[in-house]
C-alpha cells in the first residue's frame, strides 16, 4: 500500500515547450492550422451571418437573447451585441464592428463584413505559400490608398446644413438600408429633426435628437415635436397649463425622511393630532411657496407623495412624475431649468419656461408633452408611430443611422456614391496598382481589391439579382470611368444605376473609418502567432464591463 501510495504521488512530467510555463488548464494554439485557420473560419462564418443583413433588401436576423428577449432586426451592431462570442478572434471581429457603431452609428455590417472577407482572401493565399508578412503588407498598401483615394471619389457635397431638402437627399440611403419603402417620408422627418436642434453655431448633439416609440398606427403617423414627450401620465387634476414657469426637482414630491430610524412617542390622540398636523402645515407651506414663486408646472424624480399632491391640486400645480434621471437632465436642458435636490422655493434663475405642457393619448398610450412651438428649442422628439414592437425598433435604427450621419456631415459635408459604387471604385484602382506592384505584396493589394467587391456582391444577392452578371456589368462600366455605377436593387430595368443620380449617397467619413478598422482589424487578426487562453475561474460568473459605463444607471 505505501509503495502504490508512493507511485499515485509521482511527479508526471510535463509536455516539454511552452505548457511547462503555463498554469495547468491554460490552453494555447500555436501554428497556421491552430492559431489561424479554425479562427479565419469563425471569422467566416459571422461575416457570412452578416452578409444577408446588409443593405435596404438584407434579410432580418431574429436574436433571442440570455434574457430571453426576442430581437428582429438587421441592423449589425445591434445583433453583435446580443450574441456572445466565444471564439477569441470573432470577438475582435465584432469588436471592430462594434466600434464603428460607436463612432460613427452607421457601417457596422461593412466593418465585419470587409474584415471577413480579408481574412478569407488572406487564407487562399497563405494555403498557397505565401508568406504571412507580405500579405500584411500589402493589406496596409492597398487601405492607406484606398484611404487616399477616397477624397477624389465624392460626388456630392452637402452645400447648406440648414437645408432641410438637401439633407434629406444625403440621408436617403443611410435611412433606406434599414427600412426600405418608407425612406421618402422618414428621411424627411429625421432631416427636419436635426436641422432643428442644430445649434446656430453649426454643432450637433445627436442626443438632442429624442425618439418616444408609441405603439400603433402606421409609420406615416410618425411625426416631429419642438420639446419633449414622454410616455407617462401627469399625477395632478390640472390636464395642461401655457407659458408655464417649471420647477424640476430630482428629490421626491414630499416631505424628505431621517436617513437615521426615529421613534416618536406619543401620550394621547392630542399629541399626535398635533404631530401630524405640524408636518401637514410643513408640507403645505413649502407647496404653496412653489406656487408663489408663479410655478405652474412641478416636475419631480422621486416618489409623490398623496398629501403633497393634495395641496399641490388646491393650488392648480401640473405635477409630473419623471423616474429616469437622464429624462429629468433632458428636461432641464429642454426648458432651461436647474434641477433642485430638495422641495425649497425655487431660487430667481432656477426654474425653466415652456409654451404648453399638457397631458395626450396618442393611440391608446397617454403622454405628457412639453412643447415649445416657435422658439428655438435645443431637443426634438420624433414620435414614432408603428404596429408591431419589431417594426418600432426598426423604425428607431433608421432614425438612429440618420440622425448618427447627418452628425458626420457637420463634420465632413463630402458624400460617396452608395450602392457598392464606391467600393467597386476603389477595387478596379485597386487592382491597378496590384497589377503595376513589384514584389510578393502585390498579391496581397489583389486581394483587399477582390474582398472590396463582396459588398456591392452581397448587395445584389440580396436583392435576388444575378451576382456573376451585375459584378461583371458594374465592373466593366467603372473600367470605362464610370466611378458613381452602383447596384440597382429593383428587379426591373438594368441591375446597375448612377448612385449620384439616384441619390444613394454614402457619407465620406463614415466610409473612410468603415475601411481602417477592416484593414487595421484583419492585419491585427493575421499578425498573431499564438493563442494563448487560461482556464476560465470558477466561482460565480464575473460580470463583463458594462458597455454603457458613461451612461446614467437608469438611462
Ligand atoms: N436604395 C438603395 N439602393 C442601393 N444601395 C443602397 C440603397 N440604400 C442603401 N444602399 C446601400 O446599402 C449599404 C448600407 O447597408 P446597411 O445599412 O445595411 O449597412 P451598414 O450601414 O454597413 O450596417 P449597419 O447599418 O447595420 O451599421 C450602403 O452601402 C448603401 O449605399
Amino acid at each position: 500500500t505505501a509503495w502504490s501510495g508512493r507511485v499515485m504521488a509521482a511527479h508526471v512530467p510535463l509536455p516539454p515547450g511552452l505548457p511547462q510555463l503555463l498554469k495547468a488548464g491554460t490552453r494555447f494554439f500555436s501554428g497556421l492550422q491552430e492559431s489561424l485557420f479554425s479562427n479565419i473560419a469563425a471569422c467566416r462564418a459571422l461575416a457570412f451571418c452578416l452578409r444577408t443583413s446588409y443593405g435596404p433588401l438584407g434579410r432580418n436576423k431574429l436574436v433571442i437573447n440570455h434574457l430571453g428577449k426576442t430581437l428582429c432586426t438587421t441592423h449589425a451592431g445591434t445583433i453583435l451585441r446580443e450574441l456572445e462570442l466565444e471564439n477569441p478572434v470573432a470577438r475582435l471581429l465584432a469588436a471592430a464592428s462594434q466600434a464603428q457603431e460607436e463612432e460613427m452609428g452607421d457601417g457596422a455590417s461593412a466593418v465585419a463584413l470587409l474584415a471577413g472577407a480579408l481574412l478569407d482572401n488572406a487564407e487562399k493565399l497563405l494555403r498557397s505559400g505565401l508568406p504571412m508578412a507580405a500579405i500584411r503588407e500589402g493589406y496596409e498598401v492597398a487601405g492607406k490608398e484606398a484611404l487616399r483615394l477616397l477624397p477624389s471619389l465624392a460626388c456630392h457635397m452637402l452645400a447648406d446644413l440648414w437645408d432641410t431638402e438637401g439633407v434629406a437627399w444625403a440621408l436617403h440611403a443611410a435611412v433606406g438600408s434599414k427600412l426600405f419603402g418608407y425612406q421618402d417620408f422618414l428621411t424627411g422627418l429625421v432631416a427636419q429633426s436635426c436641422v432643428a436642434v442644430l445649434s446656430p453655431e453649426g454643432t450637433f448633439n445627436p442626443d438632442n435628437v429624442r425618439l418616444c416609440k408609441v405603439p400603433g398606427g402606421g409609420v406615416t403617423d410618425s411625426c416631429l415635436l419642438q420639446g419633449m414627450v414622454f410616455c407617462t401620465e401627469v399625477e395632478s387634476q390640472s390636464h395642461q397649463a401655457e407659458e408655464a414657469r417649471i420647477a424640476i426637482y430630482c428629490c421626491p414630491f414630499g416631505l424628505a425622511s431621517t436617513e437615521a430610524k426615529g421613534t416618536v412617542v406619543f401620550q394621547g390622540a392630542a399629541e399626535m393630532r398635533a404631530y401630524s398636523g405640524t408636518e401637514e402645515e410643513l408640507l403645505g407651506r413649502h407647496v404653496r411657496a412653489i406656487a408663489e414663486e408663479a410655478a405652474a408646472v412641478v416636475v419631480v424624480g422621486g416618489r409623490v407623495d398623496p398629501l403633497a399632491l393634495h395641496y399641490a391640486d388646491k393650488l392648480g400645480l401640473l405635477v409630473v412624475r419623471l423616474s429616469s434621471r437622464l429624462e429629468l437632465q433632458r428636461l432641464c436642458h429642454t426648458v432651461g431649468a436647474t434641477p433642485l435636490t430638495s422641495l425649497v422655493p425655487p431660487p430667481p434663475g432656477t426654474m425653466g419656461y415652456c409654451q404648453r405642457v399638457y397631458l395626450s393619448e396618442i393611440g391608446s398610450t397617454p403622454v405628457v408633452v412639453f412643447r415649445q412651438d416657435g422658439t428655438t428649442c435645443p431637443v426634438a422628439t420624433l414620435v414614432l408611430r408603428g404596429a408591431t414592437d419589431e417594426l418600432l425598433c426598426n423604425l428607431e435604427e433608421a432614425v438612429k443611422d440618420g440622425v448618427n450621419v447627418y452628425k458626420a456631415l457637420v463634420s465632413d459635408r463630402r458624400l460617396l456614391p452608395g450602392a457598392g459604387a464606391t467600393e467597386m471604385a476603389l477595387a478596379v484602382r485597386l487592382s491597378t496598382l496590384g497589377t503595376y506592384t513589384p514584389g510578393l505584396e502585390q498579391y496581397g493589394i489583389l486581394e483587399f481589391a477582390q474582398a472590396l467587391k463582396t459588398l456591392p456582391a452581397a448587395l445584389a444577392e440580396n436583392a435576388g439579382l444575378p451576382v456573376n452578371e451585375t459584378m461583371a456589368m458594374l465592373e466593366a462600366l467603372h473600367q470605362l470611368g464610370r466611378a458613381n455605377t452602383g447596384v440597382q436593387l429593383s428587379k426591373e430595368g438594368a441591375p446597375t444605376m448612377d448612385a449620384a443620380q439616384e441619390g444613394v449617397l454614402d457619407a465620406l467619413l463614415v466610409k473612410q473609418r468603415a475601411i481602417c478598422l477592416a484593414t487595421h482589424t484583419a492585419t491585427t487578426l493575421l499578425s498573431v502567432s499564438h493563442i494563448l487562453m487560461s482556464k476560465k475561474s470558477g466561482g460565480p460568473k464575473v460580470r463583463g464591463d458594462n458597455p454603457n459605463w458613461d451612461l446614467e444607471p437608469d438611462s
